[in-house]
């Protein structure tokens, strides 16, 4: 969504008030934008409103059908989500934590190095925009390693030359883009479905980029084959899917869909493995990027945190997750970022499966829902003084301050989404935002270069849009620079050390070492 739409969102749901009407072609379209409104209908009647309003295009021939975040509510995406859920779910969250605790040591040794490569660097974009060796990379090499393991047992182990990186971070760049609301005028006039192929270019185009996706999820899952059918079991997403699908009877299942009404085919396997991917690299590499942003931006409330910090790990320990009851004051500053800044910004629309009336309005079946989170967090009730950065608004005991669950009562923000769809992998999120942030804020002395003519700290602001955040369905940072510095010589000493000790922990499970 572009930022003018996005502004006109609010705009509507200030003048309109928290559930109004759209009519986008021949789509209905209904916004809700307060978190009443969401939960009545996204929440506690999710049995009707759990489907996807999916774009034709970006769907039926992008993805062939098969991706998970737009599969309409029936069997195929209750067994994908179910299969996720055993990967990604919050009894395999805790087991994640060992790899994510190695992740992050490995991200703090690297910001600690970094150094900007001067203006010239500038001038050579790499993937989504973002400048070859620009700090940006070292939170998506982070952000993209962790589902690397979930999915398909890997790492990311080198900061620059990631083809595939680079290729996800594309791809979900073409995804945002192409599956927009009327991006492609198939999407809003059915009958175009019915032309030719030499008359419909969009569908030519569209099969490309699907061959160009295969090329990455077909990819992953034909070197995950090989490893097997050498005999290696390993402990993730694919391994122990096709294990257990040859088990059940279908080690050979090519093509689209499902096998025996209960196991995945190759390609939609694919598709969902690769969903994993690109649900978790980029919304946590924005919610890293958006952090560190609001940290510069509010001084005072990057000191306190430093101070909390402080109070339980000197410069000779660096903060775990055992560490998380107490550090209120650190988990607030993740919640209030996202909830100033969730990175999916107005939500992933869901679909009325059936008619359905609320407060009088007559909502058909087929209609687009939007759970507005963007409208949502900015409601002056529910948060006051809302575009004001406050994260102890998210202290008011444990529950209050953990959730983003699924639970109406006391929900710190909806970044995460509503229902039955919500967010596949929240606890993998919240720990990989903990430990990194956590860490940062222990070890690490960050801040934004100064304006030589001025100077004055050269940042974009936070609560600033135009110029700030980029378009799209996720709404990301763009690029700004900042300096990277440990806080102290035994805080350095504690980093390297601790670096050093990780290359034989990653030889020791069997993973590439980093490679610097
Ligand atoms: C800060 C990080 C993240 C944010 C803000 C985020 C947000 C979201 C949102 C808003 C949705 C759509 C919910 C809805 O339709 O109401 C979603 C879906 C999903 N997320 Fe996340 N997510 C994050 C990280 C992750 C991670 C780390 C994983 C996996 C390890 C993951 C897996 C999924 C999956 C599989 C879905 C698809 C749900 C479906 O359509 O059924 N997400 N996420």
């Amino acid at each position: 969504m572009n930022l003018t739409k996005r502004a006109q969102f609010l705009r509507w749901a200030k003048q309109y008030g928290d559930i109004f009407y759209l009519r986008l072609g021949l789509q209905d379209v209904i916004v809700l934008n307060s978190a009443e409104a969401a939960d009545d209908l996204l929440t506690t009647r999710s049995r009707i409103y759990s489907g996807r309003a999916a774009p034709h295009v970006a769907q039926d021939i992008l993805s062939d059908g098969q991706r998970l975040l737009f599969l309409p509510y029936e069997r195929e995406w209750k067994i994908a989500r179910r299969a996720i859920a055993t990967a990604a779910g919050p009894a395999a969250a805790k087991r994640i934590r060992a790899f994510q605790e190695m992740e992050s040591r490995t991200t703090i040794f690297d910001l600690m190095h970094h150094k900007s490569r001067g203006p010239s660097h500038v001038q050579i974009a790499n993937a989504h925009g973002v400048p070859e060796g620009h700090w940006f990379h070292l939170m998506r090499r982070f952000s993209n390693s962790v589902p690397m393991n979930v999915a398909y047992g890997k790492r990311v182990s080198r900061i620059v030359d990631n083809p595939q990186m680079d290729k996800l971070y594309d791809l979900v760049e073409n995804f945002s883009r192409v599956s927009q609301p009327g991006h492609y005028l198939a999407d809003v006039v059915p009958l175009l479905r019915a032309l030719p192929d030499w008359l419909s270019p969009w569908r030519v185009q569209a099969k490309k980029m699907h061959e160009w996706e295969m090329g990455l999820f077909g990819g992953l899952l034909e070197e995950e084959k090989t490893i097997l059918s050498k005999g290696a079991a390993r402990d993730n997403f694919l391994n122990t899917y096709l294990r257990a699908r040859a088990a059940g009877g279908y080690a050979d299942a090519p093509g689209n869909g499902l096998v025996g009404d209960v196991w995945m085919r190759d390609k939609m396997l694919a598709y969902t493995a690769g969903s994993l991917l690109e649900a978790a690299s980029d919304t946590t590499a924005t919610a890293l990027l958006a952090f560190v942003l609001a940290m510069l931006c509010n001084p005072d409330i990057l000191q306190k945190a430093r101070e909390e910090i402080d109070s339980i790990a000197g410069p000779g320990r660096m903060p775990t997750f055992d560490d998380v009851e107490r550090l209120p004051y650190v988990v607030g500053c993740i919640q209030e970022t996202l909830r100033c800044r969730a990175p999916v910004i107005v939500g992933v629309p869901h679909r009325a499966d059936e008619d359905d009336e609320y407060r009088g309005y007559h909502i058909p079946k087929g209609a687009t829902v939007i759970g507005n989170a963007w409208a949502i967090h900015m409601d002056p009730v529910r948060y006051p003084d809302p575009t004001a950065f406050k994260p102890e608004r998210h202290l008011g005991g444990p529950a209050l301050r953990r959730a983003g669950g699924p639970d109406p009562e006391g929900r710190a923000h909806y970044a995460f989404g509503f229902g039955r769809r919500f967010c596949g992998g929240k606890d993998v999120a919240e720990a990989s935002l903990f430990i990194l942030c956590a860490r940062l804020l222990w070890g690490i002395d960050f801040r934004a270069p100064s304006d030589p003519a001025t100077g004055t700290p050269r940042l974009p602001d936070f609560r600033g849009e135009e110029g700030t955040w980029s378009p799209g369905f996720i709404s990301t940072p763009v690029p700004y620079d900042v300096e990277f510095a440990p806080r102290s010589a035994e805080h350095a000493d504690t980093i390297l050390r601790s670096f050093e000790e990780l290359q034989d922990e990653w030889r020791d499970m069997g993973l590439p070492g980093d490679e610097r």
